[in-house]
């Protein structure tokens, strides 16, 4: 594995005091079956953030962990929480809030894969599916409902809903993460009331654990109300682009141009696999109609298709059968496909946060990824924003493409 652990072992945190750093998962004094779980999905060595915040998670502080994109802070709280779990108990213990559907399904399979020699039960809680009209959705409903359940991550609407309705029991929940915190707690997207209705619903004690690559001063303000004394690991802010993703700009000019500027790529696209992001749902729509016309291969994914179309696009995706995917903002956070080597802004992002999360889908882990931002005329400033904001150059892109990576 490519996984350049020099440039992320160099990596300055700002910590709240003089944390420990642990080499390796053995010296976390772990479960030995979770070890297991561990080692079998194949991690040998835990990254930086790994190294600093898990045992601050089992030692039962509350956190605030910030690190870049792909560097396995999913792993993080996984692996903290199934080491607090008490698995003689069947009772829900851990509660995993995330602000898409496919994010908290892919965090539920990331705690079944590494809580796999634990026996763990954990479910996937999210909107959209035809609710408890499956056999399968009832099933989980009722596992839940005789709380046979350790572990839940879902979209908060979603497990606030079954919270009031009595099919998730909160009385023994001694662990409450919030990964993508920046945006779940923003207060343009309507998920923080949610937030906040949630946590009055959980027992006092209740651990915080708060995650994101993106943390702002607003931000961890706002988490005051709900963290008591926690431990910061934070990322400076001219080090959380990460070094692996080389990024690029196209002049195109006008908007008009764009179309032709991406037909002209194409075949690099395909290389690996590419997510290509555009700021509207009309916009992917469009876009994916236009290029399927001009006989491209592509598929797309928004948050008004039905749940069934965005499963089948996502497994599809996943497993490499589509190969260029074009989506909005709900594919720019959290979203693990380690072959994605490549990622197109079309339209470049209105939220300077979802710049790095976009393009962190890209370069997972330490691979290697490219970011490619198309800029019109208008587009310029907004550019320069970003630059400044991230303290980075945006080089043009070369005209051979070879050189892309
Ligand atoms: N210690 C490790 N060794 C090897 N691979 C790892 C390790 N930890 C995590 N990974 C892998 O790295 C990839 C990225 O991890 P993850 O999705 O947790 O990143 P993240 O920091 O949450 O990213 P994002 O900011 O995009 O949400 C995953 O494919 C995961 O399996």
């Amino acid at each position: 594995m490519s996984f350049n652990r020099e440039s992320d072992q160099k990596l300055k945190f700002k910590t709240s005091q003089k944390l420990k750093v642990s080499a390796s998962f053995e010296s976390m004094q772990l479960n030995p079956l979770l070890l297991q779980g561990i080692y079998s999905n194949g991690f040998e060595a835990p990254s930086a953030i790994q190294s600093r915040a898990i045992t601050q998670i089992i030692s039962g502080r509350d956190v605030i962990a910030q690190a870049q994109s792909g560097t396995g802070k999913t792993a993080t709280f996984t692996i903290g929480m199934l080491q607090v779990c008490n698995f003689k108990s069947s009772e829900l213990q851990c509660l995993i809030l995330s602000p898409t559907r496919e994010l908290a399904s892919q965090i539920n399979q990331v705690v079944c894969n590494i809580g796999d020699y634990l026996n763990v039960k954990s479910m996937a809680v999210v909107g959209g599916k035809t609710s408890a009209s499956s056999s399968k959705n009832k099933n989980d409903l009722n596992l839940l409902r005789n709380n046979k359940c350790h572990i839940v991550s879902g979209t908060p609407g979603r497990v606030l809903d079954l919270i009031k309705r009595q099919v998730i029991n909160t009385k023994k929940v001694k662990i409450l993460v919030l990964d993508e915190a920046d945006e779940l707690l923003a207060e343009s997207l309507g998920f923080k009331q949610q937030i906040y209705d949630i946590f009055t619903k959980l027992p006092k004690t209740c651990q915080v654990v708060v995650v994101s690559a993106t943390m702002n001063k607003d931000i961890i303000e706002v988490t005051k109300k709900f963290l008591n004394d926690p431990v910061k690991i934070l990322v400076k802010q001219d080090q959380i682009s990460l070094e692996g993703i080389k990024q690029y700009h196209v002049n195109v000019d006008k908007e008009e141009w764009k179309f032709d500027t991406l037909c002209d790529l194409y075949d690099s696209l395909t290389i690996n696999q590419c997510v290509i992001f555009c700021n509207t749902k009309k916009k992917v729509d469009w876009l994916s109609s236009k290029l399927l016309q001009a006989n491209f291969s592509v598929v797309s994914m928004h948050g008004d298709m039905k749940q069934e179309e965005r499963d089948k696009i996502m497994n599809d995706f996943r497993s490499g059968h589509s190969r260029v995917l074009i989506s909005t903002d709900v594919w720019a956070r959290g979203i693990d496909v380690q072959q994605v080597s490549l990622v197109i802004n079309y339209d470049l992002p209105e939220n300077m946060e979802n710049y790095i999360h976009r393009i962190g889908r890209s370069g997972r882990f330490g691979r290697k990824g490219v970011a490619i931002n198309f800029v019109t005329k208008d587009d310029v400033k907004l550019l320069k924003q970003i630059e400044r904001f991230y303290r980075i150059k945006i080089k043009a892109m070369p005209a051979d493409l070879s050189q892309l990576s």
